[in-house]
């Protein structure tokens, strides 16, 4: 099956819809939940290696791989929770200090600092097929880190509470927190792109998602 974007006239042709690949589930949840059916996906549940360095390469960096893996057009996303006063550090390595220090480590690295203040990002590369380079997309929400308040049911979201909101993103209704969220943002730009792209599709029109 062909695995390259090709150019018809004025408009993109992919060979088939784009595939969203992620190792999590409860990111795929969002997406959907915010693409609706706007964008014609499928997901595919692949934890993706990823490269160390500044969020926008290792977004990159995944889409290509993913690109080469399913040998057509794919969307991936990287997540950041970035700290002001370090500078945004955990950033992209978020997922292995939540994983070994939990919430209250998270808290706790703030304690020397009177500066609570973080901001969630999201980075989504949008690959037309194995080696073309990716676009990227990107949403930020402003905010500050809190002791851990609401279910524990999604990564850092107990202990990032929005500007302007009393309640953590852990605390707010789904449809609440993707209306403000980094994903909802970087989302609302993937959006737009597709939208004045145009793109059409060779093997389906169908939402798989
Ligand atoms: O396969 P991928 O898409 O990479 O999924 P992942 O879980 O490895 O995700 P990242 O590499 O982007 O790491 C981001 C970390 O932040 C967490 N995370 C991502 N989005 C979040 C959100 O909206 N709210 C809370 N935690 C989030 C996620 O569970 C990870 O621990
Ligand atoms: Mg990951």
């Amino acid at each position: 099956m062909a695995a390259a974007a090709r150019t018809v006239g004025s408009g993109v042709v992919l060979p088939r819809s784009v595939t969203f690949v992620t190792g999590n589930a409860k990111k795929l949840e969002e997406v959907r939940a915010i693409l609706g059916q706007s964008i014609p996906f499928q997901s595919l549940k692949l934890d993706l290696p990823e490269l160390q360095g500044e969020p926008e390469d290792i977004s990159k960096e995944k889409a290509r791989i993913a690109a080469k893996e399913v040998n057509g057009p794919v969307l991936v996303e990287d997540t950041c929770l970035c700290f002001n006063a370090l500078k945004g550090l955990p950033g992209p390595y978020i997922k292995w200090f939540l994983q070994k220090i939990s919430h209250e480590g998270l808290n706790n690295l703030l304690m020397a600092y009177e500066d609570k203040t973080a901001y969630a990002m999201c980075i989504f590369s949008l690959a037309l097929g194995p080696n073309t380079e990716p676009m990227t997309f990107v949403g930020k929400t402003l905010g500050r880190i809190v002791p851990a308040r609401g279910p524990n049911d999604f990564g850092w979201d107990p202990i990032f509470q929005p500007h302007g909101y009393d309640q953590t993103y852990a605390e707010m209704p789904k449809e609440e927190k993707n209306k403000i969220s980094h994903r909802g943002k970087a989302l609302e730009l993937v959006k737009l792109h597709f939208a004045e792209a145009r793109y059409t599709f060779q093997t389906d029109s169908t939402t798989q998602n």
